[in-house]
């Protein structure tokens, strides 16, 4: 690749307009009134205010990502934003992945679909160096300090050259000299070209940037120019005590409106009919690569993160080990089968693969949340994002699924079908476990934390042990609890298992007198074709991940939350 070919052309730099923003929120309470600045090209700009006094609301609506109820904001005098970099305050990248790694699959998320591998490796190296983290290029994002973690989000921004950073809080938990050492960078950046803007609560901050806006508690705009201008605005010789100096106002709008009268005395009052907020989204990459980029990076963190790859595996297995410790042999032999135990045997298989595939995709959209959002941001759709964590964890499941039934058919604990019955088993095993995989992904979807999501565990199995019709067969079920059985996807996985297992005929006519009294109390719960199974547990995949997507997009994951 030829230097002219990946090196970027320098960025000419956002002016940002904001005309008399405002923002309340659903209680009707107003949390921003009456925001309007300028900020030129190439500036670094910090906001600064109390807490809670609405910095964060402020960046976001500059960046797009809230829709003011009042006022506009305007981009070099015109409503499309074009590329802006928003770095969030946490450090939310995947820890597991080495920094070259993540910025590689960041970059094929991010830049357009036509940038080849080459191309892509060298506009890495690129950031890398311009954020002075060559040397971490191959440590691991959870092993960089946090200064070097920092700079690694930013980096992410980085890899598309906006024209305009917004990051929130970019100093928080830095120790001084490292702050200052961002600070530098992100002036460098400016010097190239960008306008950065950001939030922070060190005051010291400020005098690393071109222009300080300060905000009131109550979310009004009290100066913005200089930092010697506000030094010199609020009368004082440093800007450590300027939440002091508002604090001490006699009414609220006090410094709000000397602000007003001196910008007035000075320029004309800024026009407020510019056009609305509209951040032009950003070019997205397809759905295809999305979906691709995307599974090769979660198996990546799957197969780096040693200790969930054996956890996934090794759980599984654990339960086999069981399930063969349990279960005697010969159960099913014809001459003379042991029933109650068969019923048993299927329902706790079916179990098994729902409860790998419920707890395979339990954790994995809420322990991720604020990486989505982010992603989101950058034009990653959610279709590619649920299909990606299914392509990943099918094979697991399918792999764990076959090692159950291979097992326990080999230990004599099975019917010894031949190839298709067992294909047939082991189809609706891996259809009733892709079925919970969705239900997990669905519930991980919902919930906002790891902690729910494990609350949650009791509830989504308590259902599919009682209403599958095993411990108490369906037709002996009150009526509430029959219609509920046809919600349990467990349900058609039990019965159709059983249908291939051949234990009507066994129970009919093997040599237990146990048998036709069970079989009358099953009804014909057994005698459905077993495709019929598969089809219900297909359109039970199909329900999850559509319901899944659906929670994730009515969760407006566009907004912070
Ligand atoms: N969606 C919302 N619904 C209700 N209140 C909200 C919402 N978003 C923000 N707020 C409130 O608005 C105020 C400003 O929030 P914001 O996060 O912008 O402040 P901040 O200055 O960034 O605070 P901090 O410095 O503590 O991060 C806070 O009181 C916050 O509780």
């Amino acid at each position: 690749m030829t230097t002219e070919q990946t090196t970027s052309p320098p960025r000419a730099g956002v002016g940002i307009a904001a005309r008399g923003l405002g923002q309340s929120v659903r209680s009707g309470r107003q949390i921003l009134a009456d925001i309007s600045l300028s900020i030129a090209p190439g500036e670094v700009v910090a906001i600064v205010g109390a807490s809670g006094a609405g910095k964060t609301t402020l960046l976001e609506i500059l960046a797009g990502v809230q829709q003011p109820t009042a006022g506009t904001v305007t981009y070099d005098g015109t409503a499309a934003a074009g590329t802006i970099g928003v770095v969030p305050q946490d450090d939310i990248i995947h820890r597991e992945l080495p920094l070259a790694r993540t910025l590689r699959y960041a970059a094929r998320l991010r830049l357009p679909s036509a940038t080849g591998p080459d191309e892509i490796g060298d506009r890495v190296a690129e950031v890398l160096a311009e954020l002075r983290l060559t040397d971490r290029a191959a440590t691991p994002v959870g092993l960089l300090s946090g200064g070097e973690r920092k700079r690694a989000s930013i980096a992410v921004e980085l890899l598309t050259r906006p024209g305009v950073f917004l990051l929130d809080e970019p100093t928080s938990g830095l120790d001084p000299a490292i702050a200052v050492e961002l600070l530098r960078v992100l002036r460098a950046l400016a010097d190239t070209g960008a306008t950065i803007v950001l939030t922070t609560h060190q005051v010291t901050d400020v005098d690393h940037c071109d222009r300080v806006v300060v905000l009131t508690r109550q979310g009004r705009l009290a100066f913005t120019g200089t930092p010697a201008a506000a030094r010199e605005f609020f009368g004082l010789r440093s800007l450590v005590e300027v939440h002091l100096r508002l604090d001490e106002a006699t009414r609220p709008a006090e410094w709000p409106d000397r602000f007003a009268e001196q910008r007035d005395a000075e320029q004309p009052p800024l026009s407020t009919d510019d056009a609305d907020v509209a951040a032009t989204p950003p070019r997205r990459v397809g759905r295809l690569r999305q979906w691709a980029v995307l599974t090769a990076r979660n198996a990546e963190i799957v197969v780096r993160n040693r200790l969930t790859l054996a956890i996934l595996l090794g759980s599984p297995l654990m339960v086999l080990g069981m399930f063969a410790l349990l279960f005697r042999p010969g159960a099913f032999e014809p001459s003379r089968p042991s029933p109650t135990v068969t019923v048993m045997i299927l329902f706790w298989i079916a179990f098994g693969g729902f409860f790998f595939g419920l707890t395979y995709g339990l954790l994995q959209i809420c322990t991720e949340l604020p990486i989505l959002r982010r992603e989101r941001l950058a034009g990653v759709r959610l279709a590619p994002y649920l299909l990606a964590k299914v392509t990943v964890l099918l094979p697991l499941l399918a792999l764990v699924d076959l090692a159950l039934l291979g097992v326990l058919r080999g230990m004599d604990r099975l019917p010894p079908v031949g190839g298709t019955d067992f294909a047939a088993l082991y189809a609706t095993l891996l259809l009733s476990s892709a079925a919970a995989l969705a239900l997990g992904l669905l519930c991980s979807a919902a919930v906002s934390d790891a902690a729910q999501a494990t609350l949650m565990l009791p509830m989504l199995c308590f259902p599919q042990v009682l209403f599958v019709g095993a411990i108490l067969p369906v037709p002996a079920m009150a009526v509430g609890g029959q219609w509920l059985s046809y919600a349990m996807s467990n349900r058609w996985a039990f019965e159709g298992l059983g249908h291939t297992a051949g234990v009507e005929r066994l129970w009919r006519d093997g040599g237990s007198p146990l048998g036709p009294p069970l079989l009358a109390t099953y009804g014909d719960s057994f005698s459905r074709p077993v495709w019929v199974d598969w089809l219900v547990l297909g359109g039970f995949v199909l329900l999850f991940l559509g319901a899944a997507w659906a929670v994730l997009v009515r969760r407006d994951l566009r907004r912070a939350s």
